[in-house]
């Protein structure tokens, strides 16, 4: 247990400590020549209840941002009024200080009860009671002493080793925090801070990082309540031994923080909750300027409150604090304010948001969501925040600016059965209410879409993901579709996403218009079919419209587009396959020749002619179906099923990424980006025009294999 005197100055509170434990905390010359205390002191009393830690605190009104420094790491309060002054202005002020960071254990040292006469000490506890009566210590015990005579100092320790026997000591879940109150240099160890272990628990060996510096340490050793340990933990005060190349004594400060790595997000926008002091004598407004301490860290700020346009003396309500430069917190954590020329304290309370927005802080859901924020208790909070919007959390984040173990997102998800998605190195979730509303309107709009668009295979997912609340961030979004899609309510091709029902048709305009121009592509016309602005000619029609209509035949898969603006039936295409793997099987190397390949199909009575059988195998060469070298070419066999089986599951790219460069955007629409896999890496690739739709192919019309596969 780590207990910290307060008091007003020259009450004897460094004297009483010198009592309990044997130790004279003032160890600075100054402190010796003037006889007060000005910076922190220390001592350990070894008990058979543990070791108890004293930080000893100056008294002095100058030197409130130390006693704030020590107060902050401390369990148990010791307030020291001497019996001779009473009650006095650092008597008040530690003891509002006290108050405001939560410090609700402690007991009152009536100090140099030799100079007071029963009457007086009579007098001067009643005084010390009610001002007790509004804080966190009111009730606290009030016990006469003087480190002079001794009197009454057994009677004290007894009750401060009773108070750490009942003391449970803070969780030791957690990430690692301590406060830094000091940090020197020690010959032969190097660099030591020392400090309040906040939270978790840390090792000889663990790597650790400076904050807000960002500076990354070792743990050398440890010396946790003065002895060497292998281990310190929440609630022990440590010196640690760091090592790093940046690591020195002027590299760290009073009031940095040793973290755990994963903690270091120092942060300068906090949203908290703020108790204004009945003594401030006005009300706070916006941009008030004001110091604001945290651990034992000081840093300037200004002030925005939330709840209401300004915050009265005596009063609470939500703020933002904007700092002046980043610092190292946790969501909890309490703090003090001051005024700007470090005369009086104004107030203090619990921050809640560490990552509080610049806009839109006023906002009724900003201010829903802080009211869920200043729950204390995780899941509670959790459950808060999915209740409002935007209706889902990033719980890695929520478990870091609290210190939570980094097991607690995936155990909170468990415990309040929320629906949650792992991507893009965090955990995101929804209530089960929301998900199940996001999921079916996500399968709404597809309807929609799907209705408005029966030509277009599916619907772009960032389209879709920009329809739909809350707007889920890509990675977790096409978490969120893969979740849809493996139970079955939707498919994803690519980043394209559709119904399973969904069958690309034609608009009955289109459908007449393909009547007209279908049969000029077919029968005897079959390997050269006329080309658009011929098709538009042979049917009065005009030449765009044709254009487009060809375009979205290709995309459907019943034609190709073998070269600019020539078109052919997708079996068409399939039969000069066949004829190529006829002419490869009858070669002896099983390669064949661009005229031997214009013969086979000429030998049909089909007059080609050489530039148009080129540009089929060139189509083909750019599918991979057939490898050229120089003049000869030779089939791909693993690629001989591209008509019937090809990879639409987009394998190796992002589901949620635009559509591809090169993909067909004529219509207006992308286009799916249809990928094939590549017979060289196995990875897919991109088609470099047009080419086949990945869903609405016909039955495989792809001819049997040349070789039985090896
Ligand atoms: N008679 C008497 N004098 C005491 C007692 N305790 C402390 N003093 C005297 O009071 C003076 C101040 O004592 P400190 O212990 O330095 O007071 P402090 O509260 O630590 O002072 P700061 O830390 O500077 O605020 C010293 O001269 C002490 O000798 C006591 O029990 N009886």
């Amino acid at each position: 247990m780590i207990i910290g005197t307060a008091g007003h100055i020259d009450h004897g509170k460094t004297a009483l400590v010198g009592a309990l434990t044997g130790v004279d905390t003032d160890r600075l010359k100054e402190e010796k020549a003037r006889g007060i205390s000005i910076d922190l002191g220390f001592a350990y009393l070894p008990t058979p209840a543990g070791t108890l830690g004293f930080i000893d605190v100056p008294g002095h009104e100058k030197f409130i941002h130390t006693m704030l420094a020590g107060a902050s790491g401390i369990d148990f309060a010791l307030l020291i009024v001497a019996a001779d002054d009473g009650v006095m202005p650092q008597t008040r002020e530690h003891l509002a200080l006290l108050d405001l960071l939560g410090v609700s254990r402690g007991l009152v040292a009536l100090t140099k009860a030799d100079l007071a006469d029963e009457a007086r000490l009579a007098e001067v506890t009643s005084e010390i009671a009610a001002l007790l009566a509004g804080t966190s210590l009111r009730g606290a015990p009030i016990l006469p002493v003087s480190a002079h005579t001794g009197e009454g100092v057994d009677a004290l320790r007894a009750r401060l080793v009773e108070a750490a026997g009942a003391f449970a000591a803070r969780p030791g879940q957690g990430r690692f925090r301590l406060a830094v109150d000091r940090s020197f240099s020690l010959s032969g160890a190097g660099t030591v801070v020392t400090g309040t272990v906040l939270s978790g628990r840390v090792r000889v060996g663990d790597p650790l990082v400076l904050s807000p510096t960002g500076l990354p340490a070792r743990l050398r050793s440890i010396h946790a309540q003065n002895h060497k340990a292998e281990e310190g933990r929440a609630g022990d005060r440590c010196a640690l031994n760091l090592a790093g190349e940046a690591i020195s004594p002027d590299a760290i400060r009073r009031g940095d923080m040793v973290l755990d790595p994963t903690l270091d997000a120092p942060t300068e926008r906090i949203d908290a909750t703020l108790t204004v002091l009945a003594s401030e004598p006005k009300p706070l407004g916006q941009w008030f300027p004001v110091r604001f301490h945290h651990g034992a860290s000081e840093v300037g700020a200004r002030l925005v409150p939330l709840s209401a346009d300004s915050l009265a003396p005596g009063t609470s309500g939500l703020v933002q604090v904007v700092l002046e430069r980043p610092i190292a917190a946790a969501v909890g954590d309490r703090y003090v304010i001051r005024d700007t020329s470090a005369q009086r304290s104004i107030g203090g309370g619990r921050l809640i948001d560490l990552r509080a927005p610049a806009r839109r802080r006023r906002t009724p859901e900003r201010l829903a969501q802080l009211d869920a924020l200043a729950e204390t208790d995780p899941d509670t909070a959790v459950a808060g925040l999915l209740a409002v919007e935007p209706w889902h959390l990033d719980l890695t984040a929520f478990a870091r600016d609290r210190a939570l173990g980094a097991e607690a997102p995936a155990e909170i998800a468990a415990r309040r059965g929320l629906v949650a998605f792992a991507a893009g190195g965090t955990l995101t979730a929804l209530s089960p209410q929301r998900w199940a509303l996001y999921a079916d309107t996500a399968l709404a709009e597809l309807a929609r879409f799907h209705e408005a668009n029966p030509d277009l295979p599916g619907m772009g997912a960032e389209k879709l993901r920009l329809a739909l609340a809350p707007r889920l961030a890509r990675p977790v979004f096409g978490e969120a579709l893969r979740r849809l899609g493996a139970a079955g309510s939707l498919v994803l091709e690519g980043a394209w996403v559709r119904l399973p029902g969904h069958e690309v048709r034609l608009t009955r305009k289109d459908e007449l218009l393909w009547e007209l121009v279908a049969p000029h592509l077919g029968r005897t016309a079959r390997f050269r079919p006329p080309r658009v602005r011929d098709l538009a000619a042979l049917t009065g029609e005009a030449e765009g419209e044709v254009r487009r209509l060809m375009k979205l035949l290709a995309r459907m898969g019943k034609v190709d587009e073998v070269a600019h603006d020539h078109f052919f039936l997708r079996p068409s295409l399939a039969e000069t396959v066949a004829m190529a793997m006829a002419l490869a099987e009858a070669a002896p190397g099983r390669e064949f020749t661009a005229s031997a390949f214009r013969d086979r199909i000429e030998a049909g009575d089909h007059a080609v002619g050489r530039k148009v059988a080129i540009q089929i195998l060139e189509f083909l060469d750019r599918h991979g179906v057939t490898l050229r070298r120089g003049d000869l070419r030779r089939l791909n066999r693993h690629r001989l099923d591209l008509f019937g089986a090809m990879d639409d599951t987009g394998a190796g790219g992002d589901s949620t990424a635009g559509p591809a460069p090169g993909a067909d955007t004529t219509s207006g629409r992308a286009l799916p980006p249809v990928r094939y896999p590549d017979f060289k890496s196995g990875r897919g690739r991109e088609p470099v025009s047009g080419g086949f739709d990945s869903h609405s192919l016909p039955p495989s019309p792809a001819p049997q294999r040349p070789n039985p596969p090896r």
